[in-house]
């Protein structure tokens, strides 16, 4: 199986069909309002009403309030819930039950020692993301999406019970080193399809995802 992209914080209509026509596995839609990826329900269910079955939605929460998803899916059916904010084990496992849908459950990497946190999450979550946790220095940084790199050495060797992808600073220009170092089988990318934070650029999802597919994994 090549490795499977997926391209978050869609938010026109162009940058959808151009993720869907170049063979991204999940399109991700980000729902917390201090992002400049934030979509209302609506128009996200309009941006994908016409996506085919095999392209996965991905709704993105940060410590959502049960009311916000429940909001959220009755505007649009997401095939998986991401939520990318300190929600404990406990929590994911309610909301796995609750609206009976994927969890995509993101781990902020700095080094080694934040791996230990993606044990407790292997029994409640369905997926689990890797990306590069920001520094605390950082001006504006978002619990994601902030364009950041972790050293992909540090996944080396390491095993999980459920799958995994890998996130945070990827573009079409260093995605194909990303997974070779650390064994990706599933990639995500926000800020490396941008012209400018919240602003996505069909070519560089088109070169991202091409680049994707001649990769040989
Ligand atoms: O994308 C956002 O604006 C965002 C805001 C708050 C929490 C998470 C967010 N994005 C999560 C993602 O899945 C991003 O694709 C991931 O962090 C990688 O982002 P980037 O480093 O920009 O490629």
């Amino acid at each position: 199986m090549s490795v499977q992209g997926k391209i978050c914080g869609l938010s026109d209509q162009i940058s959808v069909d151009t993720a869907v026509n170049n063979g991204a596995r999940f399109i991700g839609l980000v729902f917390y309002p201090p992002s400049p990826r934030n979509i209302d329900p609506n128009l996200a269910s309009q941006l994908v009403s016409k996506i085919p079955t095999n392209v996965d939605k991905v709704g993105l929460f940060v410590d959502p309030e049960d009311a916000l998803i429940k909001t959220v899916l009755e505007s649009v059916k997401l095939d998986w819930i991401q939520l990318h904010g300190s929600e404990s084990p406990d929590r994911v496992r309610h909301i796995r039950q609750k609206f009976d849908t994927r969890i995509l459950k993101a781990i902020k990497i700095s080094d080694q020692s934040d791996f230990e946190a993606a044990k407790n999450y292997e029994n409640v979550a369905d997926m689990l993301l890797f990306d590069a946790k920001a520094p605390k220095h950082m001006a504006n940084a978002l619990p994601g999406g902030n364009g950041l790199v972790f050293d992909w050495r540090i996944m080396q060797g390491l095993e999980f019970s459920i799958p995994w992808m890998l996130a945070g600073g990827l573009t079409a220009e260093n995605v194909a080193e990303a997974v070779k170092i650390s064994g990706a089988k599933f990639v995500d990318t926000s800020s490396g399809v941008e012209i400018e934070p919240g602003r996505k650029d069909p070519a560089a999802i088109t070169a991202f995802l091409t680049a994707l597919a001649v990769i040989d994994s």
